[in-house]
């Protein structure tokens, strides 16, 4: 079939890049700039920007993809990795993709069923099902051409929520998994027949085998085996960044947190675990390593190395310098040479309390509190990160980062009686097989949770202007060479601004939370902007922004004078608490326990919390509450992402829950009325 993407190799998708004509690929370039070339839509005239199309992607978790744009067809991601490929001059569907994924699995990905989008190369489209499995698709129709399971090791949660990449003919994909206990690695695969051609883990196994490379060996130097460290898995699990630098032949990885969170448990002398939180640089043929630059030396906060990065030629201190620019969750900016690994400069954008900057050698000054013992600590940044996945861009006019930047607060203690798998009272999540030997929150977070769009200079390391949103958890940015950045944000607005003084220009609002990160492109002469709506990701599982719904996931496409009429808003519903369902009293402290191992991370703090996409259960009617045990054990929402808990938890454990939710509600309810 006559499909563009047939011609698409390595020599377009870097010819691309002279004119961003088309989104080839996740960031827009090898470099992943998310800076585009397109002017027609600018400062100037933004403000006529209008409706083109929506597409409804029939979705409810959130969607996070980036949309790739080829000749005028577009291939954008949903929830559970259903591909979808639309006709950009019409809006209209030319055919979808769903890998079919089990959706009572959804437990087994820390961070919603999400997907960031698909890899284009000679006539395929490449989607990682969140299952594990890496699918090749025929761009012309959406059928399967191959499909390979990519997980080395069934034992381990791993999951994919990343885009694959294709770098010389390779598709590569890493997977998601460190909050569970895994081993983290990225694999290569043979674009045409999916024939796996490299496999690099990040961090050492057992290393009374063999290890598998010489990066292994030295890695291994930096952990204590007393621990016995690879039983889980040690973490460093490559969840979303990859870049490729063509010239040096180098590709980079962003690396991971460790598994489990807490490093007295995962490596009790001490040690930088490599290579936790670290930049690697690997040959892109053979997957052999190059060099490393560690972020976090030591990882015991989830502060994952895993944040987009951008590549990047800048002059610094009058020379030219070849730069990766990254702004990872630990909360300091980074510049470091791509050429040979060697750190430049780190800064903090956002206030934090772990360190108090790098010295010269690109080691971070902790502070005391870093690594308190047997205290419950404010970890800031904490979890959530200063910075997560949600794509930042760099305009070389500007000089400028785009950074959407936050603070969730957390707070962290270290568990002392963690054992692999021991799912004890209280640990969070371990009843669904999390292990971080963490407890979360055994004291109110002390931070105030702040989201803001940052304009960064990264020569002089420091903000030039900013933009402070209503909560955390905003989306992705793109600039123009049309002097604008765009972003959606947390409570549903799509939003333009002057990329040199961010002064707004230009918003709508789209009823729905955004988190994705927009693309644009250019089709029969006009310049579109699209950007993939729908709230969700591991802060919109239980949380929200104050005025909106959930809506279904929806690409909204903009071009300037667009007059399409834009899809009715899900309209908000009033919550009440919960009230009336009968409970003893006496069960309230072991069901909190229980809700910890098994509800928290996705429903929230019944009545304190909002509730996300997945609902807050201390705004549910008694009736729901009251027969939780149906909806626990083989129940509905299985079907939606539920894991069932039949042989996990007892009816009885069930009774406990149900008195800590009417518990819960019932000591807010005097402050909520
Ligand atoms: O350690 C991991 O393997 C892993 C995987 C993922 C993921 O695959 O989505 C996330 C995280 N960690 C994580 O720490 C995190 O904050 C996060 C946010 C999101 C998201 O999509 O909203 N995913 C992930
Ligand atoms: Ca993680």
């Amino acid at each position: 079939a006559d499909n563009a993407v047939q011609k698409l190799d390595g020599a377009r998708i870097q010819a691309n890049a002279a004119t961003t004509r088309d989104w080839p690929s996740y960031g827009l370039d090898y470099a992943e700039t998310r800076f585009s070339k397109l002017k027609q839509i600018d400062s100037g005239n933004v403000k006529r920007l209008g409706l083109a199309w929506t597409y409804n992607l029939e979705s409810t978790r959130g969607v996070e993809a980036t949309p790739l744009v080829v000749d005028g067809v577009m291939y954008v991601t949903a929830s559970w990795s259903v591909v979808h490929a639309v006709d950009v001059r019409t809006g209209r569907r030319l055919w979808t993709f769903d890998p079919q994924v089990d959706r009572a699995k959804g437990y087994k990905g820390c961070c919603d069923v999400v997907n960031r989008g698909v890899a284009l190369w000679k006539g395929k489209v490449y989607v990682g099902a969140f299952d594990g499995r890496l699918i090749a698709l025929d761009a012309a129709t959406g059928r399967k051409v191959w499909e390979k399971d990519t997980i080395a090791d069934p034992k381990f949660s791993y999951t994919i929520t990343g885009a694959p990449r294709v770098f010389k003919g390779k598709v590569i994909i890493g997977n998601g998994g460190a909050e569970y206990g895994a081993r983290g690695y990225i694999t290569a695969y043979d674009a045409e027949t999916g024939e796996q051609k490299w496999r690099w883990f990040t961090v050492p196994g057992d290393p009374s085998n063999p290890f598998e490379n010489e990066a292994m060996a030295a890695a291994a130097k930096t952990w204590d085996p007393s621990s016995r460290y690879w039983e889980a898995g040690g973490g460093g699990t490559a969840w979303d960044t990859l870049t490729f630098d063509p010239e040096l032949n180098l590709m980079y990885v962003g690396v991971g947190n460790g598994s489990p969170w807490s490093a007295r448990k995962r490596s009790p002398a001490g040690g930088d675990n490599l290579y936790l939180a670290s930049i690697v640089a690997l040959d892109p043929d053979t997957g052999t390593y190059k060099w490393h630059y560690q972020e976090t030396p030591g990882d015991n906060w989830d502060y994952t190395s895993t944040q987009p990065m951008i590549l990047a030629d800048i002059r610094i201190d009058g020379k030219p310098r070849k730069v990766i620019l990254h702004a990872p969750k630990n909360g300091f900016f980074f510049v470091i040479d791509r050429t040979n690994g060697q750190f430049i400069s780190a800064q903090n954008f956002v206030p934090v309390n772990w360190a108090s900057g790098y010295d010269k050698n690109g080691r971070p000054i902790e502070t005391e509190m870093a690594r308190v013992k047997d205290k419950p600590f404010d970890a800031i940044p904490g979890p959530f990160g200063a910075h997560n996945w949600h794509p930042m861009s760099y305009n070389p006019q500007t000089g400028l980062v785009y950074l959407p930047a936050q603070n969730v607060p957390f707070n962290l203690m270290d568990d002392k009686d963690w054992r692999f798998n021991g799912n004890q009272p209280g640990e969070p999540m371990a009843g669904l097989g999390w292990n971080t030997a963490m407890r979360a929150n055994v004291e109110a977070p002390k931070s105030q949770p702040f989201g803001r769009l940052l304009a960064w200079d990264p020569v002089q390391q420091k903000e030039v202007w900013r933009k402070e949103h209503v909560s955390p958890w905003n989306g992705g940015t793109l600039t123009t060479a049309g002097n604008l950045v765009f972003q959606g944000t947390a409570d549903g607005r799509f939003i333009a601004y002057d990329a040199r003084n961010g002064q707004e220009l230009w918003q709508t609002n789209v009823g729905t939370g955004i988190v994705a990160a927009p693309a644009t492109y250019e089709v029969d002469g006009k310049q579109y902007v699209s950007i993939a709506v729908g709230w969700g990701g591991v802060y919109g599982l239980a949380q929200r922004a104050t005025n909106n719904r959930p809506g279904p996931g929806t690409v909204y496409t903009f071009v300037l004078d667009g007059k399409a009429p834009a899809p009715a808003q899900v309209a908000q519903q009033a919550q009440a608490l919960v009230k009336g369902v009968p409970y003893d009293p006496k069960d309230v402290p072991a069901g909190t326990l229980l809700y910890v191992n098994n509800c928290v991370f996705c429903h929230g703090v019944p009545g304190v919390d909002r509730g996300g996409n997945i609902p807050n259960l201390g705004y549910m009617d008694a009736a729901y509450i009251q027969n939780l045990q149906n909806f626990v054990f083989k129940g509905p929402a299985t079907s939606r992402g539920m894991p069932d808990f039949t042989g996990k938890i007892t009816s009885e454990d069930v009774d406990k829950i149900k008195a800590f939710i009417q518990g819960t509600a019932d000591a807010v309810r005097p402050a909520a009325k």
